[in-house]
């Protein structure tokens, strides 16, 4: 029978000490409930007693069906005992089912950091770590910097660790918390520990300083560690920590251990990974190892043609084991076999070979203008299905004008607005509209939706969540014509789903409202307006 794997997310902890991130209660029960749904062994909360909304969320924690749930925090301080410490007091007092204690185990940080004998730093872990085990069942103990620690004083780390094993500690988390080791590093020590503490209660966690976070955290495992940290994302302080949605299939698919994942909720994954950008309203990274978008993307003819005879060829797992999908892009590196796959995808009934060829030399044109499909795959819809015949003119610009105006106001601040008027043909009937918006592109958007959505409800459902600009530099061969702006616009509906469209101009805000007209038309035709 496959080893198993503890997997321990400290999204919640960790997570939430990466820079920009800044969770809600509601946040925090959402993702401690999906975490628990597919099947993660620990969720760390957060540190109750360090800030209201963990506090909040301990005082109600969500109901987990099998995860336990981990309350963070620090070793009690020096001169106290562990019962009169006010921090653990939080601690052994929240409804966490156990606790998770981090301690220094590297002699410089207790000399610099903290300031104390050595033998203190011992007794600090080993009474609290017993205080810990005996108020809540199961206690743990974070060595931070443990392998620069061990490289440095290797009986001190050791003396730091067998002290939290011997009062009781179910785990012992060795940290590379500057996240400088090297995975070779990281899998000899382990060895050498596992010496010490039996390798069913040693634990990693990874920092992600030289990009080898999840690398450092499977080396650990072969090392013998059997507890494994990591976040959704890799989210964490500075660069991170492993990125939990690489290591699960990583250990499960490559390396054949059991996670207490099942095969059916690891196929969840993607949908856990983007859940998470969505409560933070950050884009997904197209690029992240098997749950991105480009994950299991083909781009290069070459590719292409390859995959369609069997994806093995480009594809490292099948993208439906992690509930991913595969994904054929459209670019000026496509040939004849890129868009049939596209098509075939998008469930286009094939056409004859003279829209085939009238659709490749359009797309090539529209490429050589500035449009590139690969990161717009609503525009290449549109621009597809229009080629069928499939999508209806919902409504036709007949002028928009875009007005902005940075002043003082009379008292003496500064103010930036802009306003938007459009008028568009929709069902025959001319609409104006008028509008504000904190810039150019907002007040168009607020217009256009004014006008249109009296006969489309569905658009007031619909918003931007990102905006990118790129000025196309002019042809270095001279057969292009002036720099030209490529915008590219991703929204969202209410119920989460995405999609990017495409404008090219060599006015940014032409470009706007061509990427904000696909967008509109792409989620009518979708919702089956016809
Ligand atoms: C490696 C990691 O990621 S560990 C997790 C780090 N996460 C966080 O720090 C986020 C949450 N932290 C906080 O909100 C605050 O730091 C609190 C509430 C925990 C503590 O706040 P304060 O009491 O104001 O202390 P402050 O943050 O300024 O400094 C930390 C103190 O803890 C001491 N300390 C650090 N590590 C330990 C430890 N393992 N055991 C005991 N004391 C420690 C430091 O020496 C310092 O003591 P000092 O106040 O006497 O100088
Ligand atoms: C405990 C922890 O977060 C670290 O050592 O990195």
């Amino acid at each position: 029978m496959a080893d198993r794997i503890y997997l321990f997310d400290t999204t919640l902890r960790d997570g939430a000490q990466t820079t920009g991130v800044d969770f809600s209660v509601a946040d925090k029960i959402a993702i401690a409930e999906a975490l628990d749904e597919i099947g993660i062994d620990y969720v760390e909360g957060g540190w109750p007693g360090a800030n209201p909304t963990d506090d909040t969320f301990f005082t109600e924690p969500p109901k987990l069906k099998g995860a336990k749930l981990v309350a963070f925090g620090m070793t009690r301080r020096p001169g106290r005992s562990a019962e009169n410490d006010p921090g653990l007091a939080p601690l052994v007092n929240s409804k966490a089912n156990a606790l998770c204690l981090v301690g220094k185990a590297w002699d410089f940080h207790v000399d610099v950091a903290l300031e104390i004998e050595h033998d203190e730093n011992v007794a600090m872990i080993r009474d609290s770590i017993a205080f810990g085990h005996a108020r809540k069942g199961e206690a743990m103990y974070d060595a931070e910097h443990f392998f620069d620690g061990y490289k440095a004083n290797p009986q001190f780390a050791l003396k730091c660790i067998t002290a939290a094993y011997e009062a009781g500690a179910r785990w012992i988390v060795l940290c590379d918390t500057n996240g400088g080791t090297m995975p070779d590093e990281v899998e000899r020590i382990v060895r050498e520990v596992s010496k010490h503490v039996p390798g069913d209660h040693l634990g990693i966690h990874a920092h992600n300083d030289t990009e080898q976070a999840v690398a450092n955290s499977l080396a650990a495992v072969r090392g013998g560690a059997r507890q494994v940290q990591g976040t959704i994302n890799g989210l964490g302080e500075r660069c991170g920590n492993a990125n939990m949605m690489s290591l699960i299939p990583s250990l499960m698919i490559k390396m054949g251990f059991d996670t207490g994942i099942s095969p059916v909720n690891l196929k969840k994954l993607t949908h856990l990974s983007r859940m998470l950008d969505e409560r933070l309203n950050r884009a997904p990274n197209r690029h992240q190892a098997y749950v991105g978008e480009s994950a299991f993307a083909h781009k290069g003819g070459l590719h292409v043609s390859a995959v369609a005879k069997d994806p093995k060829t480009y594809e490292h797992v099948e993208p439906e084991c992690v509930g991913n999908r595969r994904h054929i892009v459209v670019s000026d590196q496509a040939g004849r076999s890129n868009l049939l796959a596209r098509l075939d995808d998008l469930g286009i009934e094939m056409p004859g070979e003279d829209k085939i060829r009238l659709l490749l030399d359009s797309l090539k044109q529209q490429e050589f203008k500035g449009y590139a499909y690969d990161g717009a795959e609503a525009s290449f819809e549109l621009l597809a299905r229009k080629a069928m015949g499939e999508v209806p003119v919902y409504f036709r610009l007949s002028r928009f004008r875009v007005m902005d105006d940075r002043r003082w106001s009379a008292r003496g601040e500064l103010v930036t607005e802009s306003e938007a008027t459009v008028t568009v043909k929709v069902k025959e009937e001319e609409v104006m509209r008028v509008a504000m918006g904190n810039g150019p592109v907002n007040a168009l958007d607020v217009a256009l939706r004014q006008a249109l959505v009296e006969c489309y409800p569905t658009l007031q459902h619909m918003h931007l969540v990102d905006y990118k600009v790129r000025i196309m530099p002019p042809r270095a061969d001279g057969t292009g014509t002036d720099a030209v702006t490529r915008v590219v616009i991703e929204s969202a509906d209410a119920e989460g789903h995405r999609w990017s469209t495409v404008g090219v101009s060599a006015n940014i805000i032409d470009a706007s409202y061509v990427a904000l007209r696909d967008a509109y038309t792409y989620m009518l035709y979708r919702e089956g307006v016809r």
